[in-house]
C-alpha cells in the first residue's frame, strides 16, 4: 500500500467510541494519526485548532450534526478546501444528497468495509494534495497573464472562441463578450481570420509556436499586432497578442533613414537598386519593359564652387522637389507605390524607374519635361540660379536584364549625353560602349603623346588686306597617332581640355611656337607675329604669366611678336580674375585677341577694359559671304565697333577671292584661310617669307 511521505492527521467525529476506535485503528495501518471529536461542534473546533489534512465526519451526532458541522467548516475560509468523507447510513440516498449539499468531498456507507475504507482515504488524500497543487498552479498562471500586457485567447479546431481575456495593454480592443463562443471569422477580418487559421493548423500539426503578424484599423489609424499560438492541447491553441504599433513604428524610421537621402527626403541609393530589383523581376514575370533615366545636373560642380555648399544643398533639394512633380503624372507610375521610382544617387545625380513602358517616347517625353523642369531658374537667397540637365535613358530588357547593367548604362548614356553639349538626353545604345572604350583609349594615347613626339605645328599665315603682305601666322596643333594617322584639333584639344593635359600641351605650344617664331626671324630677317591658342583651363592657370615669360625668355622672342587668342567665353567667365591675368600679360607686352568673335556674348565695355588689340571674326560670319546679307551687316557692324575701340579685326575662314574683295571694301585689316594659304609646316612658312624678301629686293 502507497503512503504518502509525510504522516497525515485525520480528524474523526463520531459520537460512538467504538466507531472513533476501529476507525483510530484503520487509520494507523495506513500510516495515518487520527484526532477525535465525539460531536459536530468540537470536529469545527478542533478542525480550526489542528488544521488536519481530511475528515471523517459521521452524519448523526449530539449538538451539531454531520451535515451542519460540514457546513460550518466549509463556511470558514480555514476548511474551504480540507477534503471531508461522510459517514452515512446504509441505504440513505438523501443522506448522501444532503452532504454533497454541505460540501462533503465523498461519502462512506455503513456497514463499513474497514480495508477498503483506508484506501478511500488515501485516495481522496491524494486527490485533494492534487487539486492543491492545480489550484497553486493556476493561481501562478493567473498572476502570469496578468503580468503581461498581451490579450489572450483559446480557439477550438474549428475556430471557435472558448475563452478571451484583453490584455491591459490592449485599449479599446474587443472584450470577451465579443468574442467567446464565436467564430474567428466573425470577430476578424477574413483574410487576417484565415492566416490565423492557417497557422492554428500548423501549430496543431507540430507542436510548435508560430506567430501571425496582422494590422487592424482603429479609430482611423492602423494599428499592428503579434498574434502568437501554442498548441495547448491536441485541439486547442492558445494564442497571445500583442500590440506591436510602436516596434512597427520604429522599425518604419530605421528604414526610413536607412532608405531616405537625409537632404532632399526621397529614396537613395540603396533603396532604389531595391526597388530596381523588384521592378526587374516583376517585369521579367509579367513580360514588361521599363527604363532607367539617369540625371545629372550640368555644371552643377560650378555653382558649389562659387556660390557655397549651403546654395548647393538648397539647388539639390530645389531640384528634387521639380523632379518629384515632375514625375508624378499618371503616365509616368502605373502603381500606388510612385516616391520610389525617383531617387538621389549621391551628389547631383539623380534617377527615374519608368514602370511598364510601352514605347520608348515615353521615356524620352518624361526625359524632356524633366529637362524643361530643370530650365526654370531656382530662386535661392535672392539669385537666379540657372541649371541644365543631362540624361541617359537605358531600356530594359533591350540594353541589358540585371540592374547593375542598367544602371551602369543608363549612366553610359547620360556621359554621352554630356558630351554631345549638355542639357541633352540620350537613349543607351551598345556601340556607346564603344564610343565610350575609344574616348578612354583616345585619353590614354594623349597622356603618351607629348613624351612620344607625336603633336606638331603647322602654321597658318595672316595677311595685311591691303599690302596682302604676311603680317603674321597661327600656330595650330595636330597629332599624328601611331594607329590612326593625324587627328584633328577639334577631336582632341576638348579631351586635352576635360582632362587637364591641355595646360602641359598648352605649354609646349607655346614654346614650339615662340621658337620657330624666333628661328624664323634668324632665317628670313623678318619678323611675323606668332598668334598661339589658349583655352580657358589655360588661362586660368596661375603659373600662366610664369609660363609665357619663360617662353620668351628661353628662345629670345619679344614680346611684340606674341599673340595670345582666347574666346570671348574664356574671357568673360569670371571678369574679376580675367582682369588681374590680362593686367599681368599686358604687363609682359604680349598682343591679346579674342578668337571666334560674334559666337559668344561679350560686353563691349569688358572689352574696352580688357585692352584687347585684335577681333577676330568667326569664320561662320565669313563663309556665307557676299551672298549672305545679314551675315555681311554684321561683319560690317564688327569692323565698324572694333575700329571704334581701336581694334584691329582679323577675318577667318577667307576662302574666296569675292570675299576677300568684300572685307577690303569693308576696311577689314587682316585675314587668314584657305583662299590665302592653308595651315602648313614651319619650312614652308619660312620659304613664304624669303620669297618676299626676294621679292621685295
Ligand atoms: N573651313 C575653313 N577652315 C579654316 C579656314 N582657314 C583656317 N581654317 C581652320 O580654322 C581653324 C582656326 O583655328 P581656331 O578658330 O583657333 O580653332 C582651333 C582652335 O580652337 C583649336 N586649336 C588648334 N590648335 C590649338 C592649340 O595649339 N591650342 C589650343 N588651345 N587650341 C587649338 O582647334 C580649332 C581647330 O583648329 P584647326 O582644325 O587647325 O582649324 C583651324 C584652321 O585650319 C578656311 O578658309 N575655311
Amino acid at each position: 500500500m502507497a503512503c504518502p511521505t509525510k504522516r497525515g492527521v485525520v480528524l474523526v467525529a463520531d459520537d460512538d467510541p467504538v466507531m472513533r476506535l476501529l476507525m483510530l485503528q484503520m487509520l494507523g495501518q495506513v500510516g495515518l494519526d487520527g484526532v477525535e471529536a465525539e460531536d459536530g461542534a468540537r470536529a469545527v473546533a478542533l478542525m480550526r485548532e489542528l488544521r488536519p489534512d481530511l475528515i471523517l465526519m459521521d452524519v448523526d451526532m449530539p449538538n451539531m450534526d454531520g451535515f451542519a458541522a460540514c457546513k460550518a467548516i466549509r463556511d470558514d475560509a480555514a476548511g474551504a478546501t480540507v477534503p471531508i468523507i461522510m459517514v452515512t447510513g446504509g441505504d440513505d440516498i438523501e443522506a448522501v444528497t444532503n452532504a454533497y449539499e454541505a460540501g462533503a468531498t465523498d461519502f462512506v456507507s455503513k456497514p463499513i468495509n474497514w480495508p477498503i475504507l483506508g484506501h478511500r482515504v488515501l485516495y481522496v488524500l491524494r486527490a485533494s494534495d492534487a487539486i492543491a497543487r492545480l489550484r497553486i498552479a493556476d493561481a501562478q498562471n493567473r498572476a502570469v497573464l496578468a503580468a503581461i500586457p498581451d490579450t489572450f485567447f483559446r480557439l477550438n479546431r474549428d475556430g471557435v472562441y472558448l475563452d478571451y481575456e484583453r490584455g491591459h495593454d490592449a485599449g479599446a480592443g474587443l472584450s470577451d463578450s465579443d468574442c467567446v463562443g464565436r467564430h474567428i471569422t466573425e470577430v476578424l477580418p477574413r483574410e487576417i481570420a484565415e492566416r490565423l487559421l492557417e497557422q492554428m493548423e500548423n501549430v496543431l500539426a507540430t507542436q510548435q509556436i508560430r506567430s501571425v503578424e496582422y494590422e487592424l484599423l482603429r479609430g482611423g489609424s492602423a494599428q499592428h499586432f503579434e498574434a502568437r499560438l501554442v498548441a495547448t492541447g491536441p485541439t486547442e491553441v492558445l494564442g497571445l497578442v500583442r500590440d506591436i504599433s510602436e516596434r512597427k513604428r520604429t522599425e518604419e524610421q530605421i528604414r526610413r533613414l536607412a532608405y531616405c537621402d537625409s537632404l532632399t527626403g526621397i529614396p537613395n541609393r540603396q533603396a532604389f537598386l531595391e526597388t530596381l530589383e523588384r521592378e526587374l523581376h516583376r517585369s521579367k514575370m509579367g513580360n514588361k519593359k521599363f527604363a532607367v533615366l539617369f540625371m545629372d545636373l550640368d555644371a552643377f560642380k560650378r555653382i558649389n564652387d562659387t556660390l557655397g555648399h549651403n546654395v548647393g544643398d538648397h539647388l539639390l533639394q530645389l531640384v528634387s522637389e521639380r523632379l518629384r512633380e515632375t514625375t508624378r503624372p499618371s503616365d509616368m507610375v502605373s502603381r500606388g507605390d510612385q516616391a520610389t521610382n525617383l531617387a538621389r544617387l549621391g551628389g547631383d545625380e539623380f534617377t527615374i524607374l519608368i514602370p511598364d513602358l510601352e514605347r520608348v517616347e515615353h521615356a524620352l517625353n518624361v526625359a524632356h519635361r524633366v529637362k524643361e523642369a530643370m530650365r526654370r531658374p531656382f530662386l535661392i537667397e535672392g539669385n537666379e540660379i540657372f541649371v541644365t540637365a543631362s540624361i541617359g535613358i537605358s531600356l530594359f530588357p533591350e540594353d541589358g536584364d540585371d540592374c547593375n547593367s542598367l544602371l551602369k548604362y543608363a549612366d553610359t548614356a547620360m556621359y554621352h549625353a554630356k558630351n554631345c553639349g549638355k542639357n541633352n538626353a540620350k537613349l543607351y545604345s551598345s556601340s556607346l560602349t564603344m564610343q565610350i572604350m575609344s574616348h578612354v583609349k583616345l585619353e590614354v594615347g594623349l597622356r603618351k603623346a607629348l613624351g612620344n613626339d607625336e603633336l606638331y605645328l603647322l602654321y597658318q599665315p595672316q595677311f595685311d588686306v591691303h599690302s596682302t603682305e604676311i603680317v603674321g601666322v597661327e600656330a595650330l596643333v595636330r597629332w599624328r597617332h601611331p594607329e590612326r594617322g593625324v587627328i584633328s584639333p577639334t577631336e582632341f584639344i576638348p579631351l586635352a581640355e576635360e582632362t587637364g593635359l591641355i595646360v602641359p600641351i598648352g605649354e609646349w605650344v607655346l614654346r614650339t611656337a615662340c621658337s620657330q617664331a624666333r628661328n624664323w626671324q634668324r632665317q628670313t630677317r623678318r619678323s611675323v607675329r606668332m598668334a598661339v591658342n589658349l583655352s580657358a583651363k589655360q588661362f586660368k592657370d596661375e603659373n600662366l604669366s610664369q609660363i609665357v615669360l619663360s617662353a620668351l625668355h628661353e628662345t629670345g622672342l619679344d614680346p611684340r611678336f606674341l599673340e595670345l587668342e582666347l574666346t570671348e567665353g574664356t574671357l568673360m567667365d569670371d571678369a574679376k580674375a580675367t582682369l588681374a591675368t590680362l593686367e599681368q600679360l599686358r604687363r609682359i607686352g604680349v598682343y591679346l585677341s579674342i578668337d571666334d568673335f560674334g559666337t559668344g556674348y561679350s560686353s563691349m565695355n569688358y572689352l574696352k577694359r580688357f585692352d584687347v588689340r585684335a577681333l577676330k571674326i568667326d569664320r561662320s560670319f565669313i563663309c556665307g559671304l557676299p551672298q549672305d546679307s545679314e551675315n555681311a551687316a554684321i561683319t560690317r557692324a564688327i569692323i565698324a565697333m572694333a575700329h571704334g575701340l581701336k581694334m584691329v579685326v582679323v577675318a577667318e575662314g577667307v576662302e574666296t577671292g569675292e570675299q576677300l574683295v568684300l572685307l577690303q571694301q569693308y576696311g577689314c585689316d587682316l585675314v587668314q584661310g584657305y583662299h590665302l594659304g592653308h595651315p602648313v609646316p614651319g619650312d614652308s612658312i619660312a620659304q613664304k617669307l624669303v620669297g618676299v624678301v626676294q621679292a621685295a629686293g
